[in-house]
Formats: structure tokens, sequence, C-alpha cells
């Protein structure tokens, strides 16, 4: 590790600069090696904490994915319940809010973010967090923060550290806020900076909820972004049943909250029947299984399966109507997730692993119903990945509408006549959703629209609040709290 020259320490008046490269930064659970002698002993953080701060740097470090480590990092540190949720709502706060507090950081330091090194500046997110957006008292904050900053940086970064800290603790939540709105150069500026979206990522939620009438709603919408999903769960139909204290889903027929007790352990004691699984999700499954009665002997195909949750769901559907299920997706890796998730249902589901855009050639006609999950953006999921939104550029939307024109003729072309296909994405991106299915109507005389939102609403509990066109149905966390789901029925004309 470099050694610095030491210097003024105060933010305003330069601190560290970003001169140490990421890859040798020390691990902040781990003893550091050749610490020099004039430094503290090792401090103590709290353990939550640290598991926090090791998660916040593997992503932005390495692209590591909150979701897939925090569970291990929990579970390697073995943090009792309680701090677990401390790690994890630390974990997935900063990242969420990463550019309101960026804007604060930059501010409180007197330089942009990028001139901070790289480590002390995810332990100032993390630290601007606990006095932003907790309860957490700030002398514990910043005393925790400070002894971080220790673990990463040198002494005069830590100094640092302290300073920026101390001048967040300084003013309140609100006055912050307000210092930031005034520093927004427009309107979509000051919505990206108070929100902590992208930019981008605004305008194309604005012009979805345009499209249905409800600009109106586009403040909600980013707030919702911003807070914890509840953790769902889906009882597989005709396998299980939810355990007693579930609270039923509003809409999903077999959905269900649990009780605030542990759901994994839920979902390993059924062996999968009862399963984490977003509403959303579970609605845009059913709409292809209940659009309408099931034949014994249909043949249907989930044409890009993995992790192979709606999968599931199909299989416990095609066993009780006495259909054949077939799951595809291109990744082996993700096809396993598919055959592990698949083994809950007592029906044996062939799992291809083929290219999707290719399966209209090789099987045509062959299939009576199609779900077509597509590959997107995840752009209507950015409340479970909360970095997701800092990943994500309009390059990929261009890439990922391509991929779902080809993939949306293939299903097309696979499908029998007479058949139904569901086109679902987990984005609300015009792009990716209106655009996909207006074009492959354009461009398939066999197909028409069938009415998503009267089936959405027919095998709902209770009725939903959609907008726009009755022909497809666009879910919102901040109307119906589920992922921002994109669900189009569309069928084949009989022959
Ligand atoms: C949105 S996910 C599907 C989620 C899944 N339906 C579920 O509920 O668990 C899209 C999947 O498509 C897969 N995929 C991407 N390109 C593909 C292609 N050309 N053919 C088949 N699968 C593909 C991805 O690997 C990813 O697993």
């Amino acid at each position: 590790m470099s050694e610095r020259r030491p210097h003024d320490n105060s933010p305003r008046n330069g601190g560290p600069r970003g001169d140490r490269s990421r890859g040798d930064r020390p691990r902040t659970d781990r003893p550091r090696e050749g610490r020099r002698d004039d430094r503290p002993a090792e401090p103590l953080v709290q353990p939550a904490r640290r598991v926090a701060l090791d998660v916040i740097a593997a992503v932005s470090d390495s692209d590591a994915y909150a979701n897939l480590l925090l569970p291990t990092r929990i579970a390697r540190a073995r943090l009792s319940p309680a701090d677990a949720a401390l790690a994890t709502e630390l974990t997935y706060g900063t990242l969420r809010m990463q550019g309101y507090y960026d804007r604060v950081i930059a501010d409180a330091a007197g330089r942009p973010v990028d001139r901070i090194d790289p480590p002390i500046l995810d332990v100032l997110r993390l630290g601007a967090h606990q006095l932003l957006s907790t309860r957490i008292p700030s002398h514990a904050a910043v005393n925790e923060s400070v002894a971080q900053a220790r673990l990463v940086g040198s002494r005069s970064a830590t100094g640092f550290a302290n300073g920026v800290l101390r001048e967040i603790g300084r003013h309140t939540p609100e006055e912050w806020r307000e210092r930031v709105a005034a520093g927004a150069r427009n309107e979509d500026d000051r919505l990206a900076a108070l929100t902590s979206h992208p930019t981008w990522v605004i305008r194309a939620f604005r012009r979805s909820l345009a499209a249905e009438g409800r600009g109106d709603e586009l403040e909600a919408l980013l707030d919702a972004d911003n807070a914890a999903p509840r953790v769902n769960l889906v009882a597989l139909p005709g396998l299980a049943e939810p355990p007693a204290g579930a609270r039923p889903d509003r809409f999903s027929p077999v959905g269900f909250t649990g009780d605030g007790g542990d759901p994994l352990g839920l979902v390993e004691s059924s062996k999968g029947r009862l399963r984490v699984q977003d509403e959303g999700s579970q609605l845009a499954a059913l709409a292809l299984t209940r659009a309408r009665p099931v034949r014994s002997g249909e043949r249907w195909l989930d044409l890009c399966a993995g992790p192979g949750g709606k999968a599931a769901l199909l299989a416990a559907e095609a066993l009780a109507g006495g259909a054949e299920l077939v799951a595809n997706e291109l990744v082996p890796a993700r096809a396993e997730l598919v055959r592990k998730a698949l083994a809950a249902v007592p029906l044996d589901v062939p799992v291809w692993e083929e290219d999707g855009t290719a399966i209209g050639d090789e099987h045509p006609e062959a299939f009576d119903r199609i779900l077509l999950d597509a590959p997107c953006t995840g752009l209507g999921a950015l409340r479970r990945r909360p970095e997701a939104r800092w990943r994500k550029e309009p390059k990929d939307v261009a890439e990922l509408s391509a991929l779902q024109n080809r993939l949306i003729d293939s299903a097309i072309d696979a499908l029998a006549p007479g058949g139904l296909l569901a086109y679902v994405t987990c984005s609300p991106h015009i792009a990716e959703t209106r655009s996909v299915v207006a074009g492959a109507l354009d461009r398939h005389p066999e197909l028409e629209a069938v009415g998503t939102a009267a089936v959405v609403q027919g095998l709902a509990q209770e009725p939903l609040d959609l907008a726009g066109d009755p022909e497809v149905v666009q879910l919102w966390p901040h109307r119906q709290l589920t992922d921002a789901m994109f669900i189009a029925l569309l069928a084949k004309r009989a022959q």
C-alpha cells in the first residue's frame, strides 16, 4: 500500500486523493499486514457494519451482486438475526441511495467524489446512510465509520473521513435535502439527486407512466424504488398450502406473505413447494396458464426459464391441468437452477439449453402456450437489486430490445395455431415492452392481442388499479407493491 504525504486533512482543504488502486485495498474483516507501528491498535467495528462495508466494497470493486453476496457474508460472519437485519438495511439502503449520498459527500468534502479514495468513499457512503437515513445516533455512526476508515485507509484518510462525516452530521437530513436540491441543474437533475436514480432512468419511467396517462405518479414510483420490498412467497397450487398465520396476497390467488419468520426455512421445509416469488411474477405466469381452460395434453414452453421461479409455477399448473412443459435456458449454470426449482414438482420437465432465438426454426408450431420472460434491463426490480440502477446504461436497452425482438419472433414461430404467448419483462421501459409487442403484431399478421388486463383482473383476488391500453398489463411498485412487471398475452390465429 502506498504511503501518503502528511497534509491537511480537513475536508475542504484537500484530504487524501484517489491515488490507490482498489486492487490493493485491505479487507475490512482481516487484520492488516504491515501496519505501521505508529498506528493505533486495530479498531473494533460492529459486525453488521463490517459485513455491510465488505459487501458495498465488493459491489463497487468487483461488480458483485449485493443480493447474492450478502447472505453468504452474513452466514460467514455468523450474525444474529438482529445484526443480519441491520447489515441488510445498511447495505441495501447505502447502495440504493448512493447517488444522493455522493452529492452530500461532495458538498461536505468540497470536492467531487471521483477525487476521493474509493475505499474511503465507500466508508463515507455507509456513514452518510447512517447519519441521514437511520436512527443510529450520530456519535455512533461517526465513530464506527472512522474506525472503518482506519481499517481501509491511511491516517490522513481517516482524518479526512472524520472531517467529512462531522460536516454531514452538523446539518439535519432536511437541510441536506434542501442543499442538494438547490444545487441541481434542472428539474430532472433535482429528481435524480433526491431520489437517487440516473436521469435516463427517470426519463424512461416518465414516458412509461405518461403512456398510461399517469405521469403524475413519477415521484411515487421513484420513492417506491427506494423502499425495501416485502418478502413475498408462492404456494405451488395443488402441492402446498400457505402456513398458518400467513397473509394471503391482495392479487395473486397463490401468493402470501409470511408471519415474519424465516422464509428460507419455510422454503426448505416445504422442499421448494413454498417459494419466495414476487406477486407480479406469479400474476405473469398465471395469466398464461389461466387465460383459458387447459386441454389435457397441451404442450407448454418456458423459453427463457432461468433461474426457474416461473417454471416451477408453470409446472405445478401443467401438472394440475394435464399439460406437458419444456423449460429452456441458454446459460448452463442457470439451466441447473431451473432443474433445482423444478425438483419441487412431480412432473417430468425436460430442461433444454438452447438459444431461444433458434427454437422457432427447430420446433415450428410445436407449443400451445409459451412464456417468453425475456432477458431485460430489470429496471422494474430496482427495489431488490439495489446497485442495478448504477450498472445499466441506455445502450443496454438497445441491445436487449434487439434480442427481445428476435426471441419474440422465434416464440411466435414455435407457437401452434390457436396457441397463446405471454411476453413478460421485469422492466417498464417502453422499448422493452410496448414497442416489442407492437413490432411483433406488425410483423406477424397471424398474431392478435388478447385483453391481458381483463385476464389478470379475472384471476386476481382484488381489482387491480391498471391504467392505459387494456391489451397489456403494466404493474408498478408504487401501485401494486410488486415489481414493475409487464405482461402481454398474444394469440396465434387458428388456421
Ligand atoms: C428474466 S430471466 C427469466 C426469469 C425466469 N422466468 C424466472 O422466473 O425465474 C431471462 C433468462 O433468459 C436467459 N436468456 C438470455 N438469452 C437467452 C436466449 N437467447 N435463449 C434462452 N435464454 C436466454 C437468461 O440467461 C435469463 O436466465
